[in-house]
């Protein structure tokens, strides 16, 4: 067994069933402070469960998830974030009619609530922090544009700020570039590259084009177990990923 110490994220022995079925089995996954590791698998392999039992949305069968020491399987949904967990899920949860601006005060740690953050009176360290968060997220130039009137780019941008602005130690992101352009996937890459330094970021991704331009590393998943794991280029080689994931 390795040692949990060094890892942001250390998974042990995890496994959940559903009525017998084991959707995760037996998962060891490490995951390193800067480190961009990519989750690929055929569907229904267990990488959404796998998101779900870290962020306690899913309560595990059995064993570990020590996240900076602290194990998250005992812990509530609402204890994970606080520790430093975020997650994007697929389809956005911003709110469209609230400004970019005013989203991002949402999600400021200060406030819980809709109202209450709305009632707390700015500060320039709170504005500071927006600010800044909108320019790595590409919106600086729209902070008072509402959040309905983005392209559906910006709208997973902002969300990807929502979370940024709480500064995760982990951030976690299901298929994050679904119904892009190109341009914005482009733009994503480089978002996804600079916001995994001095964080771990762990994404769930399909298109390999994608996963090749921003992974530093890639576990393939399948019924559950890691079928194979390494950099971009000994995955794809890798024979049996060929046979039950990217040969089809
Ligand atoms: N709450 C649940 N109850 C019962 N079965 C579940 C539950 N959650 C997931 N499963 C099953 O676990 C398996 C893994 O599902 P999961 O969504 O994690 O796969 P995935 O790799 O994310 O697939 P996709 O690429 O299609 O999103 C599937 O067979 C799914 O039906």
């Amino acid at each position: 067994m390795n040692s949990n110490t060094d890892f942001t994220l250390a998974i042990e022995d995890l496994t959940v069933s559903f009525d017998g079925f084991k959707a995760v089995d037996s998962l060891n996954f490490y995951l390193d402070q800067n480190e961009l590791h990519v989750v690929i698998g055929p569907n229904g392999a267990g990488k959404t469960t796998v998101l779900d039992l870290i962020c306690g949305k899913t309560k595990s069968t059995s064993g570990s998830i020590k996240f900076l020491n602290e194990e998250l399987t005992k812990m509530s949904e609402h204890e994970i974030v606080r520790a430093g967990v975020g997650r994007k899920f697929q389809t956005p949860s911003i709110y469209e009619n609230l400004t970019v601006l005013e989203n991002l005060e949402i999600s400021y740690p200060y406030g819980r609530t809709v109202a209450g953050s709305l009632m707390f009176k700015r500060s320039s360290e709170v504005l500071e922090k927006i600010n800044q968060t909108a320019s790595e997220i590409m919106l600086q130039d729209d902070l008072d544009t509402e959040a309905g009137l983005l392209s559906h780019g910006q709208k997973q941008w902002l969300e990807i700020g929502m979370l940024l602005i709480q500064d995760p130690q982990l951030l976690m992101l299901d298929e994050p570039v679904a119904g892009m352009s190109v341009k914005e996937r482009e733009q994503t890459a480089e978002l996804l590259n600079k916001i995994s330094k001095g964080r771990s970021v762990l994404v769930i991704e399909h298109d390999m084009e994608f996963v090749e331009r921003i992974a530093h590393k890639v576990t393939v998943l399948h019924q559950g177990k890691i079928l194979a794991a390494g950099n971009m280029e000994e995955v794809q080689n890798d024979p049996k990923v060929i046979e039950v994931y990217l040969g089809h």
